[in-house]
């Protein structure tokens, strides 16, 4: 395939998973999908470094800031790891090491890795002042309230020798058993419960909310410490350290001296790693002596002297039972595999327990589309074999050919009409899914067009979960997303249904009790306010993701400018094509969506964009790029912006060369001011910066 295409597929694929997994706790793929995919472009841009953006996925962490909370500069980079699954590529980072480390003798420190968050606390004469995720790498969310929540971190330490200023890194994490509790009480009450311990845990550190927040029962595994004092020689020394001064360090970490003492630490915890009571997903390696760690530095995203072997996915063999059918909620029919353990081919479906993997019974695997079963030539009856990494949907990765003839096999016939509403399906030319085509009647498309409106990045109604939408939608009070808008305290209050858990086998009646109702209704009501963008979002307009959302609102500014649009206009705005631009004209062209539309604007929706446009104060910067840093006495950073925009000049992220000035608060990182002067960049301070706007207004 030709690089560049493949180049911009891939960045546009890893963007999107990375948006879904940081801000949405969402995992689509499973964490080895995602690492190959950013291993292939990796590979294409080394071999054609043309290619290479500076914002490619490969070349910065994932992850970014939220409006929700106050950001925060790290005052050193919070990075990522580079990552491996398999042993020779581990022992191609030992040569790399040794390379760089020429005569040197050097050792390892290998610790587990547990499946969290990164965090990072700051403490200033042994008192904790705050606590940061790591967003972007160089600038986090402000969370101190939630991580003062954690029992085992120190509010404040008392020690002779610790430096007046210092940071500690750990990963904040969910205990399984807090982790089950929660996803019980969720399932209780009909919402959704959480795929796995890491993304209920980055829910949980983020909630407005720290009473709720200590509810949950987070906890912190600390594995490193930074200072600009020299106060340890090595990484084993620090470890030693917080444990003395009452950290919760990371336990089960070891020193190796060589590659092989590291992979025996590895193969030992392969399978002793579920008895832990948290999610562990690999093993990281550290380079021991600080002065080696120096020596060997760091890329843009990661140090390179630390690597993290991860596990792989586990993969068994099961029974395909039979296929069932999914609708979703664009429609598109998903095949399903009903699966059985290989001992359990005569047991009647309903008692048949599944196969256990990665800790769990699995009875269900997903195959995608009817391509997929093609591909496989799947049979009923067939022997399979099942993966599952982390706690993504299990799927079906090959059949084994060798049992096909032992038993009887039949085959599957992919259905020619939708299993919810009976509708004949299509397939779209180039496209692999079958649709439903009855997007105004079929009960789960209806469903999911509501589970979707409600969702964080749409308008937020954390009150309402799938399960309450099912229940709505089952008594018949919601049809369409401006129902929601007119339930009433009495329509909720006292609503019954019977969950049926399979799990467990048992049914649970969950009913909406006084606070259920009034949460849901405060949350339908705040939800009003949700910026317009979200409520593009949220209509589910085909290819109208978050950020096309996002730059529609951003460029007609009123839902009626939109509506009104011209082809010509829509495909004028930055980044919008045609596919696009005919998908939203079509949508505003329904007739039964206008009048939807028209309800919502009647229960007073937000249909304009509110942020004003800059006001222009003057020309005197124009031309100018400024990097703002650090923290400032009379304005805050987006003031600073405003103020730079306002005048003709531009905020640029990053420090290079071609930087008129760095517009430099206190406590702004050491490596960013230092580079800054390294190329020649001028520095300003604040009142540098208000006398030059001063000056050309004089002039
Ligand atoms: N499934 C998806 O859709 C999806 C999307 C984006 C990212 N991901 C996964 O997340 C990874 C990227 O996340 P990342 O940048 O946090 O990298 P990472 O999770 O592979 O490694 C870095 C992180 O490991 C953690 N860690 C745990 N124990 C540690 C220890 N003892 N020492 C040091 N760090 C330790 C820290 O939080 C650190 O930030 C990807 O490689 C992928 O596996 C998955
Ligand atoms: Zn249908």
């Amino acid at each position: 395939m030709n690089p560049v295409v493949r180049v911009s597929e891939l960045t546009e694929k890893l963007n999107y998973y990375n948006s879904r997994y940081y801000q949405d706790d969402v995992s689509e793929v499973s964490d080895q999908e995602f690492d190959l995919l950013l291993k292939e472009l990796a590979e294409i841009e080394k071999e054609f470094p043309e290619l290479k953006k500076a914002d490619s996925p490969t070349q910065r962490v994932g992850g970014t800031i939220t409006k929700e909370f106050p950001t925060v500069y790290h005052r050193y980079p919070m990075q990522s790891l580079d990552n491996t699954y398999n042993e020779q590529e581990l022992r191609d980072f030992d040569e790399r090491v040794r390379k760089l480390l020429p005569g040197e003798a050097y050792e390892y420190i290998c610790e587990l890795k547990f499946d969290g968050i990164s965090l990072s606390f700051s403490y200033e004469n042994g008192v904790l002042k705050q606590g940061v995720t790591r967003g972007d790498g160089s600038r986090g969310d402000e969370i101190t309230e939630n991580v003062k929540t954690i029992r085992s971190l120190p509010l404040s330490i008392q020690s002779e020798n610790i430096p007046s200023v210092f940071e500690i890194r750990g990963e904040g994490f969910l205990p399984l058993r807090s982790f089950e509790r929660l996803n019980a009480e969720l399932d209780a009450t009909g919402d959704a419960p959480y795929a796995n311990p890491r993304n209920a845990a980055s829910g949980a550190f983020k909630l407005q909310d720290s009473a709720e927040t200590a509810r949950r029962g987070l906890d912190c595994y600390v594995y490193s410490f930074l200072s600009d004092d020299d106060v340890f020689q090595s990484h084993e020394e620090s470890l030693l350290a917080l444990k003395s001064w009452g950290f919760n360090v990371s336990p089960g970490w070891k020193k190796c001296q060589t590659i092989d003492e590291a992979l025996e630490f590895i193969h030992v915890w392969e399978e002793k790693r579920f008895e832990l009571p948290l999610a562990t997903d690999g093993i990281v390696l550290k380079v021991n002596s600080y002065a080696q760690q120096r020596e060997l530095g760091s890329t843009s995203k990661s140090p390179r002297w630390a690597i993290a072997f991860k596990y792989k996915a586990e993969n068994k063999p099961a029974l395909l039972r039979f296929v069932s059918y999914q609708v979703g909620r664009t429609g598109a029919v998903t095949p399903v595999a009903n699966l059985s353990g290989l001992h359990e081919r005569n047991k009647p479906y309903d008692k048949v327990k599944g196969v256990h993997l990665s800790g769990t019974q699995v009875k269900r695997a997903t195959l995608h589309n009817a391509n997929e079963l093609e591909r496989l030539e799947l049979r009923i009856g067939d022997t399979v074999f099942v993966e599952k990494s982390g706690e993504i949907i299990p799927k079906i990765t090959a059949v084994d050919h060798t049992q096909r003839n032992l038993f009887e096999t039949e085959t599957i016939h992919f259905p020619t009409h939708c299993p919810e509403c009976g509708t004949e399906l299509v397939r779209n030319e180039g496209e692999v899914a079958f649709y439903c085509p009855n997007d105004r009647g079929c009960p789960p498309q209806l469903r999911g067009k509501i589970e979707h409106f409600i969702q964080r990045r749409a308008m937020n109604i954390d009150s309402l979960g799938e399960g309450k939408i099912e229940l709505l939608f089952d008594k018949g009070l919601i049809h369409t997303v401006a129902d929601l808008y007119d339930l009433s305290y009495d329509d909720l209050f006292g609503l019954e249904k019977d969950i049926f858990n399979e799990e467990t086998g048992k049914t649970k009646k969950i009913s909406f009790r006084e606070k259920t109702v009034e949460n849901i209704l405060k949350g339908i009501e705040s939800s009003k306010k949700a910026p317009f963008k979200n409520l593009l979002f949220g209509l589910g307009i085909r290819y109208v993701g978050a950020t096309v959302g996002e730059k529609l609102a951003n460029y007609f500014r009123t839902m009626d400018a939109l509506m009104s649009a011209t082809m010509e206009e829509l495909v004028n705005v930055p980044e919008i094509g045609e596919r696009i631009a005919q998908s939203v004209k079509e949508y505003f062209a329904d007739p039964a969506n206008q009048v939807l539309i028209e309800r919502l604007q009647k229960t007073g929706l937000t249909f304009e964009t509110d942020d004003k446009p800059i006001e222009m104060e003057g020309n005197a910067l124009a031309g100018k790029t400024f990097v703002i840093s650090g923290v400032f006495q009379n304005f805050g950073r987006d003031e600073l912006k405003i103020k730079v925009e306002a005048n003709g000049g531009r905020v640029l992220s990053g420090v290079s060369g071609k930087l008129n000035y760095l517009l430099a608060g206190d406590n702004m990182g050491p490596s960013k001011l230092e580079k800054a002067k390294r190329l020649g960049v001028t520095i300003l301070s604040e009142d540098d910066f208000v006398a030059m706007l001063n000056e050309n207004f004089a002039n």
